[in-house]
């Protein structure tokens, strides 16, 4: 497996080895051992899986506060997203600055999103599957939300006018919240 970092400390890009044969291919998705020695050492202790039946949807930026903060590890089975990580943690050189990464079926990328991260994606296609472990279970009462189009942070969606939950809706900008990361 290859891996990249990004600009922004911590962030980890990790293209697996994919073996195709003329039945299909076969490749491995996690391993701890291996993913430990990338710099991706968390114990995850959730799977999450999530299906978006359209294109244009945004999911995000979410995040939980601490002391229920999660890693996670995200990829995308089905279809395509643009796939956002901006950074929360107030004494990083990067406070509030993000990336975005195209997961998709066909590049079987993953992403590793540290805790003090918002996440959030777009899809690209109809039909969209996102599976990602967390290393921290899911905790409603620490649940947050960024809006989306937060102009402090900027996130270029490439879409007018997405469809989002009521709460993404309803989500506030950074600034008008106690986010302490
Ligand atoms: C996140 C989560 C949700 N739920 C329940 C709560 C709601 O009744 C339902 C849908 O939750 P929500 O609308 O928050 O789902 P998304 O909008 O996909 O949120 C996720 O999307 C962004 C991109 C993320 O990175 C987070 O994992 C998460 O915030 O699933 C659970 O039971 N367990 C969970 O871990």
């Amino acid at each position: 497996m290859k891996t990249s970092t990004f600009p922004i400390e911590g962030l980890i890009l990790v293209e697996p080895d994919v073996f195709g044969d003329h039945r299909g291919y076969f490749f491995e998705s996690y391993s701890f051992k291996k993913y430990e020695a990338a710099g991706i050492g968390c114990t995850f202790v959730q799977d999450n899986q999530s299906f978006s039946a359209k294109k244009g949807i945004i999911r995000g930026l979410h995040f939980q506060h601490p002391p229920y903060a999660q890693a996670k590890l995200v990829r995308c089975t089905r279809g395509r997203v643009m796939d956002v990580a901006v950074d929360l943690r107030k004494s990083s050189p990067t406070f509030l600055q993000w990336i975005s990464v195209e997961l998709s079926e066909e590049n079987k990328r993953q992403l590793f999103i540290p805790r003090g991260f918002a996440h959030g994606f777009v899809t690209l296609t109809d039909n969209c599957e996102l599976q990602y472990k967390a290393d921290n279970y899911y905790a409603p009462e620490a649940d947050g939300a960024i809006a989306y189009n937060d102009p402090q942070i900027g996130v270029e969606w490439g879409v007018e006018n997405p469809v989002l939950s009521a709460k993404d809706a309803a989500a506030r900008p950074y600034g008008e919240q106690d986010i302490d990361f």
